[in-house]
């Protein structure tokens, strides 16, 4: 998704946030707000330092320096207290391990994510997509979120495992995700180990999802040990440990290597399919195309597979918009292993250093009108933030997302075969927003399935009533046209996403005077 990036800039402008209480600097701020907080942050230059505590932290807000952090992972390595504290959970995965190893790692790993697998695997995306949606029934309410979970921890699973799970220990094994990645955003910002061993319902609920999702994943292990090998990724795993493929592997690694695929790989596509689908009926116009992309290109009573995919041209700008509008993954951190110079800033040994894929989407010098949700951004031939290396939904350089060209496939196929059978309506005056926590995204997300074959040709599809703006998008807060809403429908106030289709409008403002120095590269 990034391109090669030119360097252009010489000049770079930084800046302190200002706002620092006592103690504990930004950090509430922080945690209370992020998205607005680290939009507003970034209007003060193209590195800005901010103060967790009393630690100091630099975000990273120009894509050519964040380039050069993720292009430089020797220096700007994973480590640091947060990645400590993902340690109980992930292990020495992919995700966790330091540069050193991650060279390895990626070896062992990155073929099972080969091109080819992907294509073989877009069948089983399909069926899977048509079997979750099975369950709809028309002018039902229906749970987004829980469905799009069961559907990427289906799809992972057979990927990685291929059937080695039954259906009842696949439902077991998203629960136990989502119980997990719910609570490890709150373990890795706040510093207070001991409050997590406290036997409140929280910190009992993750931790009978940890010992369960520990349990599931070494009884596949050592299932596939006594049975027959399988072409899959934990045969490959188990191939390496045997000493075949180069690449020497313990038990424990095939262990955490699992476990840090199925808690990347599950939640965030997950995420990316409830944003998109809160986003769309707001947005008619892109509904509108996306109807017509997949009435042509899918097939009746089939699946679709990767012949489909790769005509699915306008259904993948969406989810390319979704995940710039809304990318699942909104903050990482690195941790400088020498010292180093970052926009005329010595950093020394030991530095906290943030970016943001959310920071960077966001901003007008790369996406005009960046509030905007336009799927025609991604059209060939309009992809211009492609080439200024703004879109980093799965981050660049060695340390790119692995699973990407998985995540773009199951996600566009998810899309079109909900799109081709139904038009998702949200419930009148329901409130969920995409929150951020260890990934963005609707974690609630309930909205009623119309379906599309009972619309009668030339009838607009139900939506909120109002003036269209200029991209066709509809204001939010009127009732639907037509809805069934079961009995016990509770209402919320509006509103989720308001009418251009995004949660936070925080306009980045021009880089502002006064607060700010100049360094020069
Ligand atoms: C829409 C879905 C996804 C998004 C937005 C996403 C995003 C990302 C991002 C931004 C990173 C880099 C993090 C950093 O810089 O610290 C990353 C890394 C990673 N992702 Fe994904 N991801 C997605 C789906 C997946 C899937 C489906 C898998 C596997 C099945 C996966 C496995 C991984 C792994 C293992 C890494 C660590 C790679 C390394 O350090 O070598 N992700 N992802």
């Amino acid at each position: 998704m990034s391109g090669s990036l030119p360097e252009t800039r010489r000049v770079w402008t930084v800046a302190t946030a200002p706002g620092i209480f006592p103690f504990v600097g930004h950090g509430i701020t922080l945690f209370r707000n992020p998205l607005p907080f680290l939009n507003s942050v970034s209007s003060y230059g193209d590195l800005v330092e901010i103060r967790l505590g009393p630690q100091r932290a630099w975000l990273v807000c120009h894509p050519e320096l964040v380039h050069r952090v993720l292009m430089d992972a020797r220096t700007f390595d994973k480590g640091g207290p947060q990645y400590d504290r993902l340690r109980p959970l992930m292990g020495n995965g992919l995700v966790t391990c330091a540069h050193e190893d991650h060279r390895r790692q990626r070896k062992l790993i990155q073929p099972a994510f080969h091109a080819a697998r992907i294509a073989d695997c877009a069948r089983v995306m399909g069926e899977e997509a048509e079997s979750v949606l099975g369950a709809w029934r028309p002018g039902e309410r229906v749970d987004v979120s829980g469905a799009m979970l069961a559907l990427t921890t289906r799809v992972t699973s057979r990927f990685l495992l291929s059937d080695a799970l039954d259906a009842a220990t696949v439902a077991e094994l998203r629960d136990c995700l989502a119980a997990l990645v719910r609570g490890l955003f709150v373990r890795t910002v706040v510093p207070l180990a001991p409050l997590f061993r406290l036997p409140t319902p929280a910190n009992r609920r993750y931790r009978r999802a940890f010992d369960r999702l520990h349990a599931i994943v070494d009884s596949v292990i050592d299932e596939r040990r006594r049975g027959r090998p399988r072409d899959d990724l934990l045969g490959s795993l188990l191939e390496a440990e045997r000493g075949h493929g180069g690449a020497a592997v313990t038990g424990r690694e095939i262990h955490d290597q699992l476990i840090t695929l199925l808690l990347t790989g599950v939640e965030s596509t997950a995420m990316c399919l409830g944003s998109l689908f809160a986003l769309l009926p707001r947005h008619p116009e892109a509904e509108r195309r996306l109807h017509a992309e997949v009435d042509e290109v899918l097939a009746e009573g089939r699946p679709p597979g990767q012949e489909e995919l790769t005509r699915l041209v306008y259904t993948r700008g969406v989810v390319t918009e979704t995940l710039r509008v809304y990318p699942p993954g909104w903050l990482f951190t690195r941790t400088t292993t020498k010292e180093t110079d970052l926009a005329g800033v010595r950093l020394p040994r030991g530095t906290t250093v943030l970016y943001s894929p959310y920071v960077l989407h966001h901003d007008p010098a790369s996406f005009p009108d960046p509030d905007r949700f336009l799927p025609e951004r991604w059209l060939p031939g309009q992809s211009a933030a492609v080439r200024n290396g703004a879109l980093l939904p799965f981050a660049a350089g060695s340390r790119k997302c692995v699973g990407d060209a998985f995540a773009m496939a199951e996600a566009t196929l998810a899309v079109a075969t909900v799109a081709r059978r139904w038009r998702l309506r949200p419930l009148p005056g329901h409130v969920e927003q995409p929150r951020p926590a260890a990934t963005l995204g609707p974690r609630a997300l309930e909205m009623i399935c119309e379906s599309r074959s009972q619309t009668p040709p030339g009838k607009p599809p139900s939506q909120a009533s109002g003036t269209p703006d200029k991209d066709g998008a509809q204001p939010f807060g009127s009732p639907p046209e037509v809805v069934r809403i079961p009995p016990g429908t509770t209402t919320r106030s509006p509103q989720e996403f308001p009418a251009n289709g995004t949660v936070t409008s925080s306009p980045r403002n021009r880089r502002r005077e006064g607060d700010k120095h100049v360094g020069g590269a």
